[in-house]
């Protein structure tokens, strides 16, 4: 599903009503009434006292048309209009005259009024939408402060008010802080970013039928990967298959005292679909691995080489035409000759053109010289799965916010010419044609040691089995966030650990 900016949303909207044709106040009829069908099945006639806030544009018409669908419904219905301007739009106007043949509207037009809230009471934010143009300040802001403070459910349409939609707000902005906010047919790309979580809050989105050719045809940058299309990029096995058909994997990972990590990698590939997987790690690690992974193979790296992963082994004869796919990192440790294993492994798969994703300590040694220089030894195409730290390491920079944080993200991606998984709530996939896809599973219960670790497993069965990088990638991040919701439903977001997302894995 296309993301996008609010002037592309603006046009879409005036070639729905040019083309279909319809008139712009029916289109807003359409807009309030998807808002009015998820409002009435998540709050209940009856249960709630509704107090609607409207401004005086196109958002606010949202509101008043809102308004006038509720009240034949049976809810008890409050209506304030915030004269915060002289200027109305047309359909505010025309939702006006029809609601008020209906109901009363309440004015507020000075910083001195009182609104008393109820336990029972649910807000109804239409103040501004799209078209906020700048910070809020006087009436408004006041009005967005007392309503935050009201203690009560907040649902905002389209988007909380005060809330750019394609670009970072001031530290000290005023927002409406949204328990859900109901956005039409659109997801703004402020949905998708951790420094909105707090004013945003669940955020769902209702068709309201705008010109799909139109949508189409633009050319999006940003995108989130619903359920649906996630889940058309799933191969099904033919029956006539053996395990050569899913291809070979190489695991490699671990090292003393991190073994959990490669055991968990490992578990999480073989459960995702790969025909074999052999794991590389030190010779301490084998009897943990085959007793608790029998269906894995086991690699070790040279003895007397202790107990850091060292692996000078890597020949054309014992990776080529042997392992469809390489993954590396979980569980490493960082140590200069760590590194050059992996800048080994990484120059020889560039040269046998074997799919790697590269994840933790793989990516913090490949991080460790002043000038990244080993960066360039990542062959074209990898999945880099970081988490924010480690993706800082890998720029040796920071970001001032969310926003120049997705800029360095596809400029990384471009200019390395790899494929990122930036991870967190709605983890950014970047590829390297300069575009960002978003997640759309996963919880804040997988915020846990080990999570990480599953998720390189996944991706490498992906690769392994054939999938090109940017549907492993999209596809491996979505059904490990989707493991991870199952294993939240079944243990609770706090108790869940990382082996419960793997007995989660299902497609
Ligand atoms: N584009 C679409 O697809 C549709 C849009 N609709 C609604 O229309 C909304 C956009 O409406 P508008 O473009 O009229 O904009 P808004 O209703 O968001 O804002 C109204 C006007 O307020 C002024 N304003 C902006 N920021 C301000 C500030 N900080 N202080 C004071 N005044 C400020 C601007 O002049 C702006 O045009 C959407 O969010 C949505 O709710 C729906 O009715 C139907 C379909
Ligand atoms: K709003």
């Amino acid at each position: 599903m296309k993301i996008l900016f609010v002037n592309e949303i603006r046009e879409a909207d005036a070639y729905t009503i040019l083309h279909e044709p319809i008139d712009s106040i029916d289109l807003m009829e359409r807009a309030s009434s998807a808002f009015v069908s998820w409002f009435k099945e998540n709050y209940l006639v009856g249960n709630y006292k509704v107090k609607i806030f409207c401004g005086l544009g196109d958002n606010g018409g949202d509101g008043l048309a809102i308004a006038r669908m509720l009240h034949p419904l049976g809810y008890d219905l409050e209506v304030f209009v915030v004269k915060f301007s002289k200027k109305i739009s047309e359909n505010f106007d025309q939702n006006l005259y029809r609601l008020e043949k209906q109901i009363p509207v309440k004015i507020i037009d000075n910083e001195s009024f009182i609104v008393n809230f109820e336990k029972k009471d649910v807000i109804i934010d239409a103040l501004l939408g799209s078209g906020l143009s700048r910070s809020l300040e006087g009436l408004l802001k006041s009005v967005v402060e007392k309503l935050n403070e009201s203690e009560v459910p907040i649902i905002s349409v389209d988007i909380p008010s005060g809330l750019f939609a394609n670009k970072s707000n001031n530290l000290s902005d005023t927002i409406i802080k949204a328990t859900h906010t109901v956005s039409f047919q659109i997801p703004k790309l402020a949905f998708m970013l951790p420094q909105n979580a707090e004013f945003v809050g669940d955020w769902h989105i209702v068709d309201i039928g705008l010109n799909e050719d139109f949508i189409e045809k633009v050319t999006a940058k940003f995108f989130y990967s619903t359920p649906l299309e996630v889940e058309k990029l799933i191969k099904p096995r033919k029956k006539f298959s053996h395990k050569g058909t899913f291809g070979h994997a190489l695991l490699v990972s671990g090292s003393y005292g991190m073994m959990g990590a490669a055991i968990l990698s490992a578990r999480a590939c073989m459960r995702s679909g790969v025909g074999k997987l052999t794991v590389h790690s030190i010779p301490s690690g084998l009897a943990i691995m085959q007793m608790l992974l029998p269906e894995a193979m086991y690699w070790e790296t040279a003895s007397g080489e202790s107990d850091l992963f060292i692996s000078t082994q890597y020949n054309i004869e014992n990776i080529a035409n042997k392992f469809q796919a390489v993954g590396i990192g979980p569980g490493l440790g960082v140590n200069i000759k760590i590194k050059e294993s992996i800048e080994q492994l990484c120059e020889l798969c560039a040269e046998l053109s074997i799919p790697m994703v590269i994840d933790a300590d793989a990516l913090n040694n490949l991080s460790m010289d002043e000038n990244r220089e080993s960066l360039s030894k990542i062959p074209k195409n990898s999945i880099l799965t970081p988490h924010p730290k480690e993706f800082q390491n890998l720029l040796n920079k920071s970001w001032k916010d969310d926003y120049e944080k997705l800029e360095l993200l596809t400029q990384f991606a471009v200019n390395q010419g790899v494929i990122v998984c930036l991870k967190g709530a709605n983890t950014a996939i970047a590829l390297p044609d300069g575009t960002i896809h978003f997640n759309s599973s996963g919880n804040a219960g997988m915020a846990k040691a080990g999570s990480g670790d599953v998720l390189t497993g996944m991706i490498l069965a992906l690769l392994a089995q054939g999938y090109s990088p940017k549907e492993a990638a999209i596809l491996g991040v979505y059904q490990h966030g989707l493991a991870g919701d199952k294993a939240a439903q079944n243990r609770g977001m706090n108790n869940m650990i990382a082996s419960d997302i793997i007995e989660n894995i299902r497609f």
